[in-house]
């Protein structure tokens, strides 16, 4: 992208009444989530068709996913082929993967939208996947980006490109470098920000990556209005285009009603935490798609039993220790309804690599969290959780430490679930507090709702405000 294109908006003069409305999310779990809950928000509000565009593997996995009920009859999903690694083994090389979406998305993808009848009115994409742009503008068609992530990583990553064009990063840059300048964030080491960052060009390429919202036509995020208050205000002093804040975009609205024993849906680890008491079940989960060290996995697994505290941990692949693991101990299981699990009463904690969406689904359920950060903006995600929100505990204490021993485990995940220790409960009052907010923003009047009817007022749709039903 040259620099030309950062500063002219694709077809902001165009005012689209929008019937088709393609969405392109990332190929990860973390991206797609966020970009099919928006289509669900977006389905019953005007009249139009949405089409997710994603490859053919993951229309599987959606598809075999029981506790994501069937998309709504105007949401059509359009496939393109497997042309990258497959999500199996996407975090054994994260490099690799983030290079195939760079350079081998495009092409199918603007295949599928010169097939589609009616044509795209609107593309709504993710903010990683700048290519976007170029097929937008020859197609004169606008292009929304969706910002799955922290508006604080987002700023990073802004100061951190301004930075870098300008010359301003030594050419022996090693990592040890840091951000200083995020308000309410206190700095973060470059390195920090990836695993094993011995040279910043991935970064670089990340960074870059982001820059496609100057020609955007708006900006959506995943956050909501009182979270990162100061943040924002930094961005939009920055940015010209309009920036809605709508999020969480988690499926809060399938909660109600539960799964009934009766129901095909319903799982056996729902009986299970019914059979619980109140807040008293760590649940554990590091993710959808980067793995641990067997050595680390065992020291979880041995620091959860020995902890006492019962625990449903999900495992993706490898069952650890679960022959040790009976129903008075805890309950491990390969996925789960997340965002029901944590809206459990008998969940109290929540020990979580810190993905975003990981890290919204906790606020919006009131639990407190032990942050266990393994990549990207998980670090700057648990500094937020524990250093600005105050509403979790770090399980490392020294970033050094290769690996957390089980001791440590057990102390943090004793010190989280305990009701009289006054850290902990300090940390439980705070988040019933910003699970307040959360829901409130969600509500039907709430800020996030506004936003988005702000944003699709901004197109000019007639339509556009009769949606103010609960979302
Ligand atoms: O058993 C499970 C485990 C996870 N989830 C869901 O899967 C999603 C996971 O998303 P997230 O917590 O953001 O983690 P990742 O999949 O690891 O997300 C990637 O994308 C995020 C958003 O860009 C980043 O913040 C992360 O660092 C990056 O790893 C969430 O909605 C969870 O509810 C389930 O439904 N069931």
């Amino acid at each position: 992208m040259d620099s030309g294109d950062r500063l002219n908006p694709i077809s902001s003069s165009i005012s689209y009444r929008s019937s088709h409305i393609v969405s392109i999310p990332y190929p990860g779990r973390g991206h797609i989530n966020p970009m099919i809950n928006l289509c669900r928000l977006l389905s019953p509000r005007i009249d139009l068709t949405i089409t997710i565009i994603l490859t053919e593997e993951w229309i599987k996995l959606i598809s075999s996913d029981s506790s994501s009920p069937n998309l709504p009859d105007n949401i059509k999903v359009r496939s393109i082929p497997n042309v990258l690694p497959s999500e199996r083994t996407r975090g054994n090389n994260y490099t690799e993967f983030f290079e195939a979406v760079m350079s081998k998305m495009a092409d199918p993808v603007q295949r599928v939208i010169d097939e589609l009848n009616p044509p795209a009115d609107i593309v709504v994409a993710d903010a990683l996947l700048p290519w976007i742009v170029d097929i937008c503008k020859q197609r004169n068609v606008p292009a929304v980006s969706l910002w799955t992530e922290s508006a604080s990583l987002f700023f990073a990553l802004f100061k951190f490109d301004r930075l870098d064009a300008a010359g301003g990063l030594p050419e022996d840059f090693s990592g040890d470098e840091t951000l200083s300048y995020l308000p309410n964030v206190s700095s973060t080491h470059i390195a920090n920000l990836l695993p094993n960052a011995t040279t910043f060009d991935i970064l670089r390429a990340f960074s870059r990556s982001y820059y496609w919202f100057h020609p955007a036509h708006s900006l959506l995020t995943t956050s909501f209005d009182k979270l990162e208050i100061s943040v924002m205000e930094k961005i939009r002093s920055e940015f010209s285009i309009p920036i809605y804040q709508i999020g969480p975009l988690i499926p809060h609205n399938l909660l109600s009603p539960s799964p009934k024993p009766t129901n095909p849906d319903f799982s056996p680890y729902f009986s299970w935490l019914d059979s619980q008491p109140n807040s008293s079940v760590l649940y554990v989960s590091l993710g959808s798609f980067l793995s641990i060290s067997d050595h680390q996995m065992e020291e979880i697994a041995m620091g959860l039993i020995q902890s006492k505290v019962k625990f449903l941990w999900v495992l993706r692949d490898k069952l650890f220790c679960v022959d040790k693991v009976d129903e008075d101990t805890g309950f491990v299981l390969p996925w789960c309804d997340q965002l029901r699990v944590l809206s459990h009463s008998s969940v109290g904690g929540f020990l979580t690599h810190c993905g975003w969406n990981s890290t919204l689904e906790a606020v919006y359920a009131g639990v407190p969290i032990i942050t266990f950060p393994l990549f990207w903006d998980q670090k700057p995600n648990s500094k937020l959780i524990v250093d600005d929100w105050k509403i979790g505990l770090r399980l490392k204490e020294n970033d050094d430490e290769e690996t957390v021993k089980r001791e440590m485990i057990v102390k943090k995940v004793r010190k989280l679930m305990d009701f009289d220790d006054e850290e902990s409960k300090g940390m439980r009052e705070r988040v019933a507090g910003l699970k307040e907010v959360c829901q409130a923003a969600l509500e039907v009047g709430g800020s996030s709702q506004q936003n988005l009817d702000e944003f699709l007022q901004q197109n000019n749709d007639p339509k556009a405000t009769v949606g103010l039903q609960k979302f």
